[in-house]
């Protein structure tokens, strides 16, 4: 495996003694973005240009994107210099770590090459299946990756909201997981409603494989008590809400989250490209970067 030397890059490119000292003060996180022409993309590269530690140096998109080739800030009518490529070895090549919000085949052929060129991974594609996931860990073995379903604080925070809850609200109360997404997304429930289920389940001391309920209809029976079921709804424009409710006798607690604008996601990105600074391998995700484990 080829490591790459560091993931950081001098800050300035002026010639000036100050800005000399300056470069050798801040180094830059070089930064490549996968799905570079997509929704969240195209919110990495504006936050990554709005920040004051990170470069975007490498932008990929597959090789029928319309974006191959244009400048990856053409869209915020900018010249980053950086072109989106198709090419991942090329894209990847002057990084130090990959941001990458795509689909989960695109995801694994681009952690393939990170592990081959010692880049690490920030991950924030949803949809994954049980085998898949267990790749993205295999590659831990080698490079540092950062990978989680929300990459928000407040979901994050959320996360642990409901630990809490559901820890409290062992028996009488039944738990629904109700998401709501935009008419574009591909993957149901959403990764997020998944994690909140996950982490419902192992509070209960229940395996969510067992107890969730992802669909009814028809002539369904009475409620299992034990069900953790989920809702899943698409329209619009909708960024993402999230909704636990536990519906005991004679009340209800719902526990929301609503996401406003994707820079949310993008601003937890940025925080875990900077996580993983100096760390060389291991599987990570944002309760490890937000100190809230
Ligand atoms: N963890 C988090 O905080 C968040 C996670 N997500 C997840 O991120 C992912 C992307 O979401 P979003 O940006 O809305 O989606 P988009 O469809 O807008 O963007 C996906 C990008 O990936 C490209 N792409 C599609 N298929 C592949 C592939 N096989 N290999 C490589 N690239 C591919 C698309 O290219 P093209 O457009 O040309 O098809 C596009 O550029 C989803 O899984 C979503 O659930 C989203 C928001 C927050
Ligand atoms: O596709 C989206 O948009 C989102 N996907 C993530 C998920 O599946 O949980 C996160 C967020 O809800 C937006």
């Amino acid at each position: 495996m080829a490591k790459a030397a560091s993931s950081t890059v001098p800050a300035g490119s002026s010639g000036t003694a100050a800005a000399a000292a300056g470069e050798q003060q801040q180094q830059k996180h070089r930064v490549a973005v996968a799905g570079a022409s997509g929704r969240m993309g195209h919110m990495l590269i504006e936050a990554i240009r709005a920040s004051g530690d990170c470069k975007l140096t490498g932008a990929l998109d597959i090789p029928a994107s319309p974006a191959i080739g244009n400048d990856a800030a053409a869209f915020l009518g900018h010249a980053s210099g950086v072109p989106v490529s198709a090419d991942i070895r090329a894209g990847l090549a002057h990084s130090g770590v990959l941001i990458d919000f795509t689909r989960p085949e695109g995801t694994l052929a681009h952690l393939r090459v990170c592990r081959d060129l010692g880049v690490s991974a920030v991950i924030g594609t949803t949809g994954f299946t049980d085998r898949q996931k267990a790749e993205v860990e295999a590659s831990a073995r080698d490079i540092a990756i950062v990978m989680a379903p929300n990459m928000s604080v407040g979901v994050n925070v959320t996360l642990k909201l409901l630990q809490m809850a559901a820890g409290a609200l062992a028996s009488g109360y039944d738990i629904e997981v109700i998401e709501t997404h935009h008419r574009h997304k591909v993957d149901a429930p959403s990764g997020t409603a998944l994690k909140m289920g996950e982490v419902i389940a192992h509070a209960l001391g229940r395996d969510l494989k067992q107890h969730a309920v992802f669909s009814r209809e028809g002539i369904t029976g009475e409620r299992d008590p034990s069900a953790i079921g989920f809702s899943s709804i698409r329209g619009g424009d909708i960024v993402g809400d999230h909704t636990v409710l536990f519906a005991g006798t004679g009340e209800r607690i719902e526990i929301t989250h609503k996401a406003a604008s994707r820079s949310t996601y993008a601003e937890g990105s940025l925080r875990a490209v900077r996580f993983l600074a100096g760390r060389k391998s291991g599987l990570f995700d944002m309760f490890d970067v937000l100190g809230l484990r």
